[in-house]
């Protein structure tokens, strides 16, 4: 295989000092312990992967992976393959639903073009790290080369590297590619063990006819695909070029010392292929939402995740995990901000 080993290194754990002295910290707030629930144990998690006493998220890059689908070709979307070329320059003209959330938080915001089928334009405002004119049709042969494979997590780790560089203090990855959740669905199932039934949903929005016929799509691929549960041979004979990216930008974000918020489910699909490549990965990673997808949850469960919202969101772009952002920076402001039972003169539990 190509040169894989760089994937190989297992990130750093996060701060145990930090951890244990942002939990001590938690506990002499003026408030019951615990009562803050998950902003708490967010607010713990982040002075340990920032390394901080006083964490803080006001430096966020959003990087959005596109790239196309071969097994478009087997009609499993409700939109036609076009878009993803066609939201690549939404994407970059501010129109689409992370261009707005990622104005709205002021954060960085990358569209990183991996394959799309359309014209390879020079678009202001749009990286262009072109693999190939969209994967090969994963149902009837693998979808990438390992050479592609290699290229597509490459341009994920230059993604992280381009978030260190900028000092962002949290990574979200977004994707865009019709058809991707056929290939999420193939990645899960060959990766957990689970039936196509249990983890092949509507997407865009197909109806229960179509989710059937999308099954036996799955199913075929998994025929094909065979038993190797190797992480990145299942990316290669499963997955796409902005999933790949997606696992790239995972594994350098958390060996930079970036921590990653996971948006919905082809973004935990990708987490997953990455913690089972690296299970070091895992404590860098928070989940921003419970996608509608219903193969979701599934995947949530196998990599211990609680996210924290579920507002039946079923976009992707990274959209889902934008719009918890202002939940950790508020984590953090009660975290800095609020006065220990000493400081404020109020009488401690038993
Ligand atoms: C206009 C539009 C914008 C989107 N933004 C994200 N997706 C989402 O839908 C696609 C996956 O669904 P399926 O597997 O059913 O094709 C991905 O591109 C995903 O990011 C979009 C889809 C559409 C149509
Ligand atoms: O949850 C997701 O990531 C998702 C769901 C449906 C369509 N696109 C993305």
């Amino acid at each position: 295989m190509t040169d894989l080993s760089f994937w190989t290194q297992s990130p750093p754990a996060p701060s145990q000092a930090r951890i244990n002295s942002a939990r001590q910290r938690q506990d002499s707030l003026t408030k019951p312990p615990g009562s803050l629930g998950q902003l708490e144990s967010l607010a713990i998690a982040l002075c340990g992967q920032l390394d901080t006493e006083k964490p803080a998220v006001d430096r966020v890059q959003i990087t959005v992976f596109a790239a196309d689908h071969g097994v478009c070709d087997e009609q499993i979307s409700a939109f036609p393959q076009s878009v993803t070329g066609q939201m690549i320059a939404n994407f970059a003209a501010g129109g689409a639903a992370i261009s707005v959330l990622s104005a709205a938080l002021g954060a960085e915001l990358d569209v990183v073009n991996l394959g799309s089928i359309g014209p390879l334009a020079e678009m202001p405002g749009v990286i262009n790290h072109r693999i190939a004119a969209g994967t090969a049709n994963l149902a009837r042969e693998p979808a990438m080369s390992e050479a592609q494979l290699v290229a597509a997590l490459a341009a994920g780790d230059q993604a992280a590297q381009r978030a260190a560089d900028r000092g962002a203090q949290l990574f979200i990855g977004g994707e865009m590619g019709i058809g991707n959740t056929t290939t999420a669905a193939a990645l899960a199932c060959a990766l957990l063990g689970a039936a196509p039934t249990d983890l092949t949903g509507p997407g865009t929005g197909l109806s229960k006819q179509q989710v059937t016929h999308k099954t036996a799509v799955v199913e075929r691929a998994l025929a094909r695909h065979g038993d190797n549960q190797d992480p990145f041979a299942v990316l290669a004979s499963l997955g796409g070029f902005e999933i790949a990216g997606l696992a790239g930008a995972f594994l350098g974000c958390a060996s930079r010392g970036i921590p990653v918020l996971v948006d919905g489910f082809i973004a935990s699909v990708a987490a997953l292929v990455a913690c089972r490549q690296q299970p070091a990965l895992r404590p860098w990673l928070h989940f921003a939402h419970r996608s509608c997808e219903p193969g979701h949850s599934r995947v949530l469960d196998a990599l211990e995740a609680n996210p924290l919202l579920d507002l039946s969101m079923r976009l992707g772009e990274g959209s889902g995990a934008a719009v918890a952002v202002p939940l950790l920076r508020l984590a953090c402001a009660l975290h800095n901000g609020m006065a220990s039972f000493a400081e404020a003169g109020v009488s401690e539990g038993s």
